[in-house]
C-alpha cells in the first residue's frame, strides 16, 4: 500500500521562530523518511512581521488559505520591536486572526514536562516543582483579545472588554472534561474564574479566583494537578508562570484546535487539523544568537503527530527523544542544553542531539 501523504504548512514567523521551527521540522522530516505509512509534505509559508515587510498585511490570503487546506499547521513566533505598538499593522493581529479565521478555540498546553534532572534549573524548590502535572485548557478565541475596545473622549480614556457567550463558556469547559475524562483515573477540573457547566460529568471541579490562582501556581502547584480551564488572557498569563516549573519558556508546546484532541486510542478516532507551537513569543532579546531553546517547538511537533495525524507512537518516541538528551547529560558526553537551562549549547545542536536520539528510537 502506498504511504498516506499529509500537508504540514510551517509558519516560521519572526525573532526566534525560524530557528526552532528548523529544528522542529528536521524532527518531522525523519518521521516522514522512516515511516512507509505516512509521508509528511511540508511547506512554509509568510506570517507575521516578515509578511507584513513583503506584502503590508501579517496573514497574506494565500498563507490563509495554504492553513486552511493543510491537515496540521507548525507555527513558531511573531512579532518585534520593528512592528511594535506604534505600527499600524502588527504581527500579533494575525495570529489572533488565524485563531479565528480557523475556528480554534481550544488551547491545550501541558505543563507536565518537570523531571528530576531538570529541577536544578527551576527558580522553585525542587520539593514545590517535584510531581507537577497540570495541563492548562486556555479559551483562544474569545475574551479581552477580541471584546469591543475604544478610545474616547480626546484619548485619555479608553475601554477593552471581556465577551463571552455561554455557548463559547460551554463549549471550551467540554473540551477541558473530555481531557480530564480522558485519563484513568479522570483529572480534578481546576476552573479559573468561570462559573462553569462541568457538573454534567462525573468529575471534580473546584474553582479559584485568577488572582490566587496565579500564587499557587509558583506557592503550591501541585494543588492545581489536573486540567486548570480558563478563559483567553488568563490562560496566556498563567500557562507562561507554569514554565517556571519546569525551568524555562523555552520548553512548553501547545495545540490550539477547534475541538478536544482527539486520541487514537477511541475507536472513533478522527484525526483534525490545528496549530502547533511553542508558547514563548519571538524572543527579540536573543533573536539571530542562535541560542534559543527549541524543545517547546519540538514537542509541538510532537503533539501534532498525535493530534493531527494520529501517529502516537512517533509522537511519543519524540518525547521520549527529548525526554533524553536533556535527562541524561552523558548522551554524547556533554549536556545539551540551552542558556536559558544554564547550558552552552546551541539551538542547532540541540536538534541535531534529538534527531540522532530519534533516529535510535523510530
Ligand atoms: N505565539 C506568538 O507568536 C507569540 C508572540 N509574542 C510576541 O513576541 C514578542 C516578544 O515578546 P516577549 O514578551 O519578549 O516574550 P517572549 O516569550 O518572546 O520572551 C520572554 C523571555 O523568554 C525568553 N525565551 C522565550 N522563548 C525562549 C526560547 N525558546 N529559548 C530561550 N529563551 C526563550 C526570551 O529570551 C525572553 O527573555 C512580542 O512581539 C510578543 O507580542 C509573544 C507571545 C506569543
Ligand atoms: C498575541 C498574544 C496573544 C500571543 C501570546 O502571548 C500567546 O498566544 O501565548
Ligand atoms: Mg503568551
Amino acid at each position: 500500500m502506498s504511504p498516506k501523504s499529509y500537508r504540514i504548512v510551517v509558519l516560521p514567523g519572526d525573532g526566534i521562530g525560524p530557528d526552532v521551527v528548523a529544528q522542529a521540522t528536521r524532527v518531522l522530516d525523519l518521521v516522514s523518511e522512516t515511516s512507509t505509512s505516512v509521508k509528511l509534505i511540508l511547506e512554509s509559508h509568510d506570517f507575521g512581521g516578515c509578511a507584513i515587510d513583503k506584502y503590508g498585511e501579517p496573514l497574506p490570503a494565500s498563507t490563509l488559505t495554504a492553513c486552511q487546506q493543510a491537515d496540521a499547521i507548525l507555527l513558531g513566533s511573531v512579532g518585534g520591536p520593528k512592528w511594535g505598538p506604534e505600527a499600524k499593522v502588527r504581527p500579533e493581529q494575525g495570529l489572533l486572526g488565524i485563531r479565528k479565521a480557523l475556528g480554534l478555540y481550544a488551547n491545550v498546553r501541558p505543563a507536565n514536562f518537570a523531571s528530576d534532572s531538570l529541577l536544578s534549573y527551576t527558580p522553585l524548590k525542587p520539593e514545590i516543582a517535584r510531581g507537577v502535572d497540570m495541563i492548562v485548557i486556555r479559551e483562544l478565541i474569545g475574551g479581552l483579545y477580541f471584546g469591543p475596545r475604544q478610545e474616547q473622549g480626546d484619548g485619555d480614556t479608553a475601554y477593552d472588554t471581556m465577551v463571552y457567550s455561554v455557548a463559547e463558556v460551554e463549549r471550551i469547559t467540554r473540551v477541558a472534561a473530555q481531557i480530564a475524562l480522558a485519563a484513568n483515573p479522570p483529572l480534578a477540573i481546576h476552573s479559573i474564574d468561570k462559573a462553569n457547566c462541568a457538573c454534567k460529568f462525573e468529575l471534580t471541579v473546584d474553582h479559584y479566583l485568577v488572582d490566587s490562582a496565579a500564587m499557587i501556581i509558583v506557592a503550591n502547584p501541585k494543588k492545581l494537578n489536573g486540567v486548570v480551564l480558563t478563559e483567553n488572557m488568563f490562560g496566556d498569563i498563567l500557562s507562561d508562570e507554569t514554565s517556571v516549573i519546569p525551568g524555562s519558556l523555552g520548553l512548553l508546546p501547545s495545540a490550539s484546535l477547534a475541538g478536544a484532541p482527539a486520541l487514537v486510542s477511541d475507536p472513533s478516532f478522527k484525526p483534525t487539523s490545528g496549530i502547533y507551537e511553542p508558547i514563548h513569543g519571538s524572543a527579540p532579546d536573543i533573536a539571530g544568537k542562535g541560542i534559543a531553546n527549541p524543545i517547546g517547538t519540538i514537542l509541538s511537533a510532537a503533539m501534532l503527530l498525535r493530534y493531527s495525524l494520529g501517529l502516537e507512537k512517533e509522537a511519543q518516541a519524540v518525547e521520549a527523544a527529548v525526554r533524553k538528551v536533556l535527562d541524561e547529560p552523558s548522551v554524547g558526553g556533554y549536556g545539551i542544553r540551552t542558556a536559558d537551562l544554564q547550558g552552552k549549547a546551541t539551538t542547532v545542536e540541540v536538534g541535531d542531539k534529538v534527531v540522532e536520539v530519534l533516529k535510535s528510537l523510530l
